[in-house]
């Protein structure tokens, strides 16, 4: 009888609209089964799940339950599906959208999962993606910035309402019975660790890039915190007080009641949790320095390895050991994408377009794409801006917002839809150029994520806008095999798995043998429509013309919780 000696390893990566789990062996790096789970609850940006309870403008929550869902049904799943045994499983890690985080009670229970807390918006995960702590934000930036305080700098200059410190501070603001009733405020990337081995592990990269935290010099003072609001000077003790431990290692180990409740072995190694960008640069095989990744999907990130710490005004942040051990790992991002094209195939596709592609049984996007394509770089005559969802980088403003310039009444959808990926890859131009302009070299881009994977004229486009070649990381769920290579690691080299993510890269992550390369004639429209777009970047995005955030007042004013005010 053969004996089938191979390892495996479970990767979970937790996206904004669904949980993807995928089974690895150990070695090579293929990848046995995958199982994806959408949220039951998705994405509440208008009601909680009472149903009457209405949120405002800018909130994005989310449901903790739905997690559970993804590693219940997901993770047995890919066991039945490959036929292989819990023992035959040296280890599990999970990635998370970040910072997306919840309040919770002393044994792990989060608030919104008690009844007398259940139709409180403030009680549930607010996701990544939540804008309404952005006075909290401004107010947080000009108290460091008078008080010259150092951290700013490796922030890009400020910090972003999408993280820690702004959200809880609108909790303890606007709800302070719910900041009260936490014991403390944690990241769902860790809260699902401690669901599965019974322990409170803070992760050393969101507590890098999200809670202001540093390797050596630890969080922003007690005096910071006081000037900040008194309320908040213990606000490390008592609401994101446990320890913080490194990437690449391990959390815990499976406790019996989630061994049971996942089909895995009690004692199975949990690796610390990982951000759903960050997680993926090993997976596409990169672990030195001048290689951009974009992990593309319902927003952007970009990540690159460093070996100085620079201040680059307006990236999301540098922290040392933050993504790969050993370098200082850099962040940018967009914070509209994927979410950009969903909105207007929503909201602006005519009827008639429906139809076609329902005759052909293609999606929305794959029509548009499809039509996008018959078109020349500037022959739509459109430029957009692509700030649906405010700017992350490097302006780090939620409250800018969209704009479309040169539509006529001949404009047709697939001209808009194509200036919509055009803006979202000047963008992505414009954080190239800005890591370069202060010291950090970009020599070579990389893709993965969903986009990377389905829409091939967007690619062609990036290759375009930035004039360099785009490879693509070579698994269809980058992020969860990141997350199962960091899983091996955590079982250790004497487990059969690695002792190193760096080892575990070589062996397990790749790319794609064929690159999107840079079309000549392109490129040289693609400069002259880019030149255009930094002006009006700078305009719109830098206090010239300030219309954008006039307008968002004009419309708060004339609206409460989003409906009109008689
Ligand atoms: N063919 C496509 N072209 C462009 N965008 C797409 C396409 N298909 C899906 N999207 C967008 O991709 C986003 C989902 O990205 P994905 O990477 O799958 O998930 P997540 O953001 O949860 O990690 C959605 O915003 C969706 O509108
Ligand atoms: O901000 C980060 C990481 O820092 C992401 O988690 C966030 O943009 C969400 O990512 P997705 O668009 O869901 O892939």
């Amino acid at each position: 009888m053969v004996m089938n000696m191979a390892k495996y390893s479970i990767g979970v990566d937790f996206g904004t609209q669904s949980g993807r789990a995928v089974l690895v062996e150990i070695g090579t790096g293929r990848e046995v089964a995958t199982a994806v789970k959408a949220y039951t609850h998705g994405v509440m940006d208008a009601y909680l799940p009472d149903g009457v309870t209405r949120l405002a403008d800018d909130w994005a929550l989310q449901h903790p339950g739905d997690y559970l869902e993804v590693l219940h049904e997901t993770i047995p799943q890919l066991l039945q599906a490959a036929g292989v045994e819990p023992a035959d499983v040296i280890g599990i890690g999970i990635d998370f959208t970040a910072c997306t985080m919840l309040p919770i009670a002393a044994d792990g229970t989060p608030l919104c999962m008690r009844a007398e807390f259940a139709s409180h918006p403030h009680s549930y995960v607010k996701l990544w993606k939540h804008h309404a702590a952005q006075d909290e934000a401004n107010r947080l930036n000009d108290t460091a910035t008078s008080r010259g305080e150092t951290f700013l700098a490796r922030y890009g200059g400020k910090i972003s309402s999408e993280w820690m410190l702004p959200k809880l501070w609108q909790i303890l603001n606007e709800a302070p019975e719910i900041y009260d009733a936490a014991d403390v405020m944690v990241e769902a990337a860790d809260w699902v660790v401690m669901q599965l081995t019974g322990k409170l592990v803070r992760n050393s990269c969101t507590a890098g890039y999200k809670a202001i935290w540093h390797k050596r010099d630890g969080y922003p003072s007690q005096d910071f915190f006081r000037a900040l609001d008194p309320r908040l000077e213990n606000v490390i003790d008592d609401k994101l007080r446990g320890e913080i431990r490194p990437i690449g290692t391990r959390a815990g180990e499976l406790t019996e009641v989630a061994a049971n409740l996942i089909g895995l072995r009690p004692g199975t190694p949990v690796a610390v949790a990982n951000v759903d960008a960050h997680v993926s640069m090993p997976a596409v095989g990169i672990t030195e320095p001048g290689k951009l990744l974009m992990i593309m999907g319902t927003s952007t990130c970009h990540v690159l390895l460093g070996t100085e710490e620079r201040m680059v005004p307006g990236m999301c942040g540098v922290v040392e050991d933050g993504i790969i051990p050993g370098y200082m790992g850099y962040e940018a991002g967009q914070s509209c994408v994927g979410d950009h094209f969903e909105w207007f195939i929503e909201q602006c596709v005519p009827v008639n377009y429906v139809e076609e592609a329902n005759r052909q049984g293609v999606g929305i996007h794959q029509l548009l794409t499809q039509k996008a394509k018959a078109l020349r770089p500037g022959e739509s005559g459109l430029l957009a801006l692509d700030w649906w969802n405010g700017n992350r980088s490097t302006l780090v403003d939620a409250d800018l917002t969209g704009m479309l310039l040169g539509a006529t009444l001949a404009t047709k959808p697939e001209e808009i839809y194509r200036a919509l990926i055009e803006a979202t890859a000047f963008g992505t131009r414009m954080i190239v150029e800005t890591f370069r302009e202060y010291g950090v070299p970009v020599d070579e881009v990389y893709a993965c994520g969903g986009i990377a994977e389905k829409n091939d004229l967007m690619m062609q486009i990036y290759a375009d806008v930035l004039n360099m070649p785009i490879r693509i990381g070579a698994s269809s769920q980058t992020p969860a095999l990141g997350s199962a290579m960091f899983g091996a690691v955590a079982a250790g080299k004497t487990n059969g798995g690695y002792d190193s993510i760096q080892d575990a890269a070589r062996e397990m992550g790749g790319v794609k043998p064929d690159a999107y390369l840079p079309q000549e004639d392109a490129v040289k429209v693609y400069d002259v429509l880019y030149a255009e777009y930094a002006r009006l970047y700078d305009y719109f995005g830098r206090g010239e013309n300030n219309v954008m955030k006039t307008l968002k007042q004009l419309k708060s004013a004339t609206t409460k919780d989003g409906v009109p005010v008689c």
